[in-house]
């Protein structure tokens, strides 16, 4: 709706009126802020000034601790104020030259006038304090600007509803605290503001969505009634964006009780962490915790293992031969990752309460100090209702003490003697104190000598059974890889455990993992359930300070590993945000059958978003993308137009790469700064890095590259997760390539990934998921002879 000039000429006067008393607010802070610094530096160096210190006399002991109490009172006071003013200046400097986007005019039943009520990152008020001259854009009433229309209109707060009727709904672009675009608008947020955020290209880092949050995005934003909140959203549809805004609404409306570093992340890569990390800090938050799935599977057995990370896995599985051995490991790997093979495992630990477990023997230097067969008689000694983990722990104290009498017997023996002749003057020294220590003063008499001897081999056995305690104190003596190997190698007990059969190819992937658990190695199928059986009997290991979970690409996931994290995190909430046409996996998806990620908390506590409207691509690409996938036509372009993706066909390599050099010193010239050449796998990246990096600067991103930087990069299908670029040049979509269903998805995912440009190249023949959808859809240059 147009605004007359009078009309922007008020507003103007009111943004130069606000941005003054930010301006003169901030003056202030600022001042304040230099003081408090200076204090507190001052309150350090005087700290000991100021305190009395007398420990002289007990009454001058108890003066001196409350006197130093007072003054840590007084410093930590200075520094919290300090810390509260630097915020607030944070803020305000984020405010000053854009003070707000939005502006709603609402009249609540029963009040004789209307409000007037603009939007901002952060809330200011007016000089008394009394009058908010904007709002932060998670309070309560500013969700009528994001669900609303004008008309009657109501919004939820913590007391009740409110009633009333929006009047005006209008939306600003303030730069330098100049208005630049101005207009009233209907239900949604304006399409046209929309139109130029989406415009820009790409940046290295994502951005806040806060002034143009369409109503469904908002619906997951403020969601807070239930446990888990599924998000399911076509490609670019904002799951990533609503799920950051998010955490800034669910840190605002529960400031009280929530900290930032009580919510987690789970992201597909550390690169994406990275690309993500700013959002928060640019809306005035501290950042969650962030990490990746497979970070915390290094972490807890990454020292036992050779462990496989999900991309190596990605990669073998990937490099497809149409082989036994390839079938039957994507037969484990669909096994492994389902909620049946969960249940097995939990049955076989209720048989290992009776038979069936393993242990390593204590030895030291070739002596048994507890054999497996004493260690099978303790284990199974136990009363029967004990349970596995409580057990393991029993047998901890108890084995540790038999390693202390071993230790005891052994101070006698000759090679005690021997080291004890060998110890270093300083080893002795210790031996030497510690003997004095015992005596308390007393003279040396000549059987000190003995004495001091004793402590010494008492020492030296003390130092070497050190490494042995401590592998008993980690639990090492259970033996989890070999309990765990039994199930693949015994296959009545197999079929006992799993419904009384056999899973489908169970012969084959059972000696697969066989022989990788003797190599040392664990597949990435195995971690979690390996991970799983070791916390069924050494207890599990939870965390009970996260209050919320939010995991970004869920497809990924198997049902196996979302029950693993709700284990891990008993009392936490979660946001599970995800794409079913982007699970590019072999393994189970949660979102692989009829929604099994609402069995995890129960239907009840649960409940699911829809996201079907696509923001990142032009709608010609959405268009083009959508072709490829069942259901696409569920999937909502925004109508942002662009050029057709172009299909490139030739007959050799090297006149693709040729017109591959030719596009991308193009796409540099019209400005684009994020261009990715996406390939299938990190070995086709291999082979196209040496083939054109002599005649473009590239960068080649592979699972260890930390964070996502300007330029043109190649980067494998399933690293481009996540992220965007302005263009995509897809090296190599030929039908030799891509055609196995598998593969559909990993392609679908790597050609959403263009904001502006999409351009295919292929050799021979284009991939089927193409050439079967409408030829209209996408420009095809044929280049073979
Ligand atoms: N309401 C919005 N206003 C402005 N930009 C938006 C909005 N919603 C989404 N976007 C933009 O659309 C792009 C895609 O968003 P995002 O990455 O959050 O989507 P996604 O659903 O997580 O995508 P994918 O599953 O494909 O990784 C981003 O550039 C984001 O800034």
């Amino acid at each position: 709706m147009a605004i007359d000039d009078q009309d922007w000429k008020d507003e103007q006067a009111r943004v130069d009126d606000v941005t003054r008393q930010i301006n003169r607010k901030m003056a202030v802070l600022e001042q304040e802020v230099g003081a408090a610094r200076g204090d507190v530096v001052g309150m350090r160096k005087d700290f000991w000034d100021e305190v009395t210190v007398n420990f002289s006399e007990p009454d001058d002991v108890g003066e001196t601790s409350t006197s130093l109490r007072q003054q840590s009172q007084v410093l930590t006071e200075i520094e919290l104020a300090h810390k509260r003013s630097s915020v607030t200046l944070d803020k305000l400097r984020r405010l000053s030259g854009s003070p707000y986007f939005g502006r709603i005019d609402f009249k609540e039943v029963g009040e004789p006038a209307t409000d007037h009520i603009y939007l901002g990152i952060g809330s200011f008020l007016d000089d008394d304090e009394e009058t908010f001259l904007i709002y932060d854009w998670r309070a309560p009433v500013s969700s009528l600007y994001y669900d609303g229309a004008p008309g009657p209109a109501s919004y939820r707060t913590p007391v009740g509803n409110i009633e009333g009727n929006m009047e005006l709904k209008r939306q600003f672009v303030i730069r330098d605290a100049k208005i630049d675009v101005l207009f009233d608008t209907g239900v949604t947020i304006g399409d046209e503001l929309l139109q130029q955020v989406l415009s820009h290209t790409a940046d290295n880092q994502m951005k806040n969505i806060v002034a143009t949050i369409q109503k469904e995005q908002n619906s997951v934003i403020r969601n807070d009634r239930s446990r888990l909140l599924v998000v399911q959203g076509a490609a670019g549809s904002g799951k990533t964006s609503a799920a950051l805004q998010r955490v800034a609404y669910l840190l605002y409306r529960y400031r009280d009780s929530l900290r930032a570093d009580q919510m987690v992340l789970f992201s597909p890569n550390s690169m994406f962490n990275s690309y993500v990390s700013t959002v928060l800090p640019e809306l005035g938050e501290e950042n969650m915790l962030q990490t990746t799935f497979q970070a915390y599977l290094e972490r807890r057995i990454g020292r036992e293992f050779d462990l496989e990370d999900v991309f190596s896995q990605m990669e073998y599985l990937l490099a497809w031969k149409d082989d036994l051995e390839h079938d039957a490991r994507v037969q484990g790997i669909r096994y492994k990752s389902s909620a049946t093979y969960l249940k097995a495992i939990r049955r076989y630990t209720e048989l290992l309460l009776t038979e069936g477990m393993a242990f390593r023997p204590i030895r030291f230097q070739g002596k048994d100090i507890v054999t497996r067969e004493q260690m099978l008689d303790k284990f199974y000694g136990f009363d029967s209702a004990v349970k596995l983990g409580n057990r393991i722990e029993l047998m901890r104290d108890w084995l540790l003490k038999e390693v202390s009498l071993f230790g005891r017997k052994e101070r006698k023996e000759a090679w005690v003697e021997e080291q004890v002749q060998l110890m270093s003057t300083d080893d002795y020294h210790r031996a030497y104190t510690m003997m004095r220590r015992k005596q308390k003063g007393k003279m040396p008499s000549f059987d000190d000598f003995q004495l001091e001897a004793e402590l010494a081999a008492r020492m030296v056995v003390n130092d070497w059974l050190k490494p042995l305690r401590k592998w008993v104190k980690r639990l090492r003596f259970a033996d989890i890889k070999a309990v765990y190997r039994k199930m693949f190698t015994d296959e009545v007990l197999f079929a006992k455990i799993n419904n009384g059969q056999l899973p489908e190819g169970w012969e084959d992937f059972a000696k697969q993992t066989v022989s990788r658990l003797d190599q040392g190695e664990l597949g990435y199928e195995d971690a979690t359930p390996y991970l799983y059986l070791k916390e069924q009997l050494q207890g599990f290991r939870s965390n009970h300070a996260i209050k919320h979970v939010i995991v970004d690409e869920v497809q990924d996931y198997s049902p196996f590993q979302l029950e693993f994290m709700k284990r891990l995190f008993p009392r936490a909430r979660m946001t599970a945000l995800g794409d079913l046409n982007q699970a590019i996996y072999s393994h189970n998806s949660v979102f692989d059958e009829e929604d099994p990620l609402l069995e995890l908390y129960g239907k009840e506590n649960s409940e699911i978003i829809r996201l079907t409207r696509s923001y990142r691509s032009t709608y010609e690409i959405v268009d083009f993308t959508r072709g490829m996938i069942k259901g696409g036509e569920h999937i909502i372009p925004f109508n942002r137009r662009g050029d057709k993706p172009q299909v490139s066909l030739y007959d050799d390599r090297e006149s693709m790469h040729t017109d591959i050099i030719r596009d991308i010193h193009g796409l540099q010239q019209q400005g684009y700064q994020y261009t990715a050449i996406i390939c299938k796998t990190e070995s086709e990246c291999e082979e196209a890095y040496h083939m054109l990096k002599e005649q473009i600067t590239l960068r080649k991103i592979t699972k260890n590259t930390p964070a996502f930087e300007k330029g043109t990069v190649i980067i494998p299908a399933y690293l481009a997760k996540g992220v965007e670029f302005d263009a995509v040049v897809l090296y190599d979509a030929s039908s030799q390539q891509y055609h196995r269903e598998a593969e559909r998805k990993l392609f679908y995912t790597a050609c959403t990934r263009a904001m502006h440009v999409l351009h295919l190249y292929a050799i021979d023949e284009v991939t089927p998921f193409i050439t079967d959808m409408d030829a209209d859809r996408y420009v095809l240059n044929d280049h073979r002879g």
